[in-house]
């Protein structure tokens, strides 16, 4: 592939991806993110717009007592208002105190909104552009001009979108942003519209530069692919936030469009090591936005080189390119193999070798673990959620285990109706059962019904396993699986225990809710003594 021109990516999450639905940033989280795009060498980062509120203020503020390293950090504003001198208009003003090389500005593109959302002349529009443009270049500023609705303007009429676009250009705007503002435009009519724009006004495109920039929007869920199509048609800086955060349904998603452009077209966006971190970034901006990361997104979603039928688990094994579209790692992602009733021999023998279990596919037990998988899926486990009760599930197959103890039964009763008590519980279990011979009846109080009966099940086992008492129960999630079936339908229960240096997850199934619960906190039990059992081995084979 032909190495090309390079692409300016212009990063605005935290302007536009601000915009979007759910999020609200703090100063922190806005320095926060602004530093780690700042690492990943992103050319230019939209930090807000000062004088719109205090935190975007203060954010410029910030970083002119601690500038970035690497990116130009950019101030955003729209055109001056009608009929008020640039010098005297306040946002712009504001702009100005932000302290930025860079300023961007939009202006309106689409005589609509000029008469209905201004409600002022063409001309006074025109005006507006061209004293903005030129006041902020006066006060020393390198202007990136958005066209706002270009595409929507272009359509309706383009002589009058033309007219607005070379009265920036001729003000000495650096940048001509075509912003496809309301997300509905197609990408062969950006191509088209693009290659139109630029046969009617040649000079935002010689052979050498292109001052052409796109900013889309996915409403109609083409937001990629519409900037791809006018980087194909000419643009070279590309607009768009991390993870497609942004008003409505969000912006061209940077994380989507950088490896497509960089992998698959040849074109130079970010160095190689900087490309290596946009999976961990993605999941990092998620963290700090608040909004859980999407595990389906193109490249960066964790289930993006996620293999699950046993046909491509098959294939992927022997080579990764049969169904894998690029090398996860080029990203920062990686390749998993997930564990279902989708599974054939090929995912047992994955999650054998990861257990450090020696099986081949001629092993009788290797069909047996598969039969047994698919039964359990089948009434409503799912292992791909519980990887610790797989890995208890195969190795009592392959070699069934002494247990732990066993179980005579237990009892909790629940007190909602009072007021919590002195000791603070609501729930009380009793659980008797028979370890080494030995029969224990134990009592315990808890929050509710499944700490409890998890407290009492350790109370009875700690003197036989006392590594038990390092256990903790860190998550607990329930799912109604035959829902038609009202209250007594099937729950699926899984649980996550830990013991402070690793987590583990596993499940249990029943009709009645406390004994899914129940399953899945021994297995939790079990799991975490194996792990005790290898790590014991382990040190004992090293000293
Ligand atoms: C396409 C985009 O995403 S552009 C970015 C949009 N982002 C935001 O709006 C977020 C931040 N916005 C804000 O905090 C506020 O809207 C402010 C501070 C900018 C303005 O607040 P207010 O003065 O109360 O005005 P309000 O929000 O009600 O209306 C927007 C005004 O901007 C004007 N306006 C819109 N685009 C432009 C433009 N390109 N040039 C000049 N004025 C514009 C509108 O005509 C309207 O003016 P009006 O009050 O005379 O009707
Ligand atoms: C400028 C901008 O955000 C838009 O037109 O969508």
């Amino acid at each position: 592939m032909n190495k090309k021109s390079p692409i300016w990516i212009y990063d605005t999450t935290l302007r536009d991806g601000s915009q979007g639905e759910g999020i609200s940033l703090s100063l922190d989280d806005k320095l926060k993110i602004a530093r780690k795009l700042d690492r990943m060498g992103i050319p230019f980062i939209e930090g807000g717009w000062p004088g719109a509120n205090p935190k975007d203020v203060q954010f410029f503020w910030k970083l002119q007592e601690e500038p970035l390293q690497n990116s130009e950090v950019v101030a955003f504003c729209s055109t001056r208002r009608p009929n008020v001198a640039a010098a005297k208009d306040k946002m712009l003003q504001a702009i100005l105190a932000a302290g930025t090389r860079w300023v961007t500005i939009f202006g309106k593109s689409w005589d609509l909104h000029v008469s209905e959302t201004l409600k002022t002349s063409l001309e006074e529009n025109l005006a507006m552009i061209r004293d903005t443009i030129e006041y902020l270049q006066s006060q020393g500023r390198k202007v990136i001009y958005d066209a706002e609705h270009w595409f929507d303007g272009y359509k309706r009429n383009s002589e009058y979108a033309l007219m607005t676009l070379k009265t920036a250009l001729d003000a000495g705007a650096e940048w001509l942003v075509f912003c496809d503002t309301n997300g509905g435009t197609l990408p062969h009519e950006i191509s088209q519209i693009v290659a139109e724009t630029i046969a009617a006004i040649p000079e935002l495109k010689t052979r050498d530069t292109s001052k052409i920039g796109i900013h889309t929007h996915d409403d109609a869920g083409t937001a990629v692919a519409n900037a791809i199509a006018a980087v194909m048609s000419g643009a070279s800086m590309v607009q768009g936030t991390i993870n497609g955060y942004g008003e409505r349904c969000g912006n061209a998603n940077l994380c989507t469009l950088i490896p497509n452009l960089q992998l698959k077209l040849g074109y130079q966006c970010l160095g190689q090591e900087e490309l290596s971190q946009l999976s961990p970034s993605s999941r990092l901006i998620s963290e700090i936005v608040n909004l859980a990361p999407n595990d389906h997104a193109p490249f960066v979603g964790r289930s993006a080189f996620a293999h699950k039928a046993g046909v491509h688990v098959s294939a992927v094994t022997k080579n990764p390119l049969t169904y894998e579209h690029i090398q996860p790692e080029l990203i920062g992602n990686q390749r998993r193999i997930v564990i279902s009733d989708q599974s054939g021999l090929s995912n047992v023998l994955h999650y054998a070798a990861k257990f450090g279990i020696n099986l081949s596919k001629q092993d009788v037990t290797c069909r047996q673990i598969l039969d047994k998988l698919k039964t359990l899926e089948n009434e409503g486990y799912q292992f791909e959620a519980a990887e610790a009760s797989f890995e208890l599930l195969m190795r009592s197959i392959l070699k069934p285990n002494k247990q732990l103890f066993h179980l005579q039964g237990f009892q909790v009763h629940c007190n909602i109706h009072q007021e919590i008590d002195n000791l603070g519980s609501k729930a009380l279990a009793t659980i008797k059962v028979e370890v080494d011979g030995k029969k224990i009846l134990e009592v315990a109080e808890g929050n509710g019904p499944v700490a409890a009966l998890d407290s009492a099940l350790r109370k009875a086992l700690v003197e036989f396993y006392p590594e038990i008492a390092d256990f903790h129960l860190a998550d607990y999630k329930v799912r109604i699986l035959d829902g038609g079936a009202g209250t007594a339908a099937k729950t699926r229960v899984l649980v996550e225990s830990g013991n402070g240096v690793e987590r583990w997850t596993t499940i249990g199934v029943s009709a009645n809710i406390l004994d899914a619960s129940y399953q899945a906190v021994v297995e939790g039990m079990e799991y975490g003594l194996l792990l005790q059992a290898t790590s014991q081995k382990k040190a004992s084979i090293i000293n």
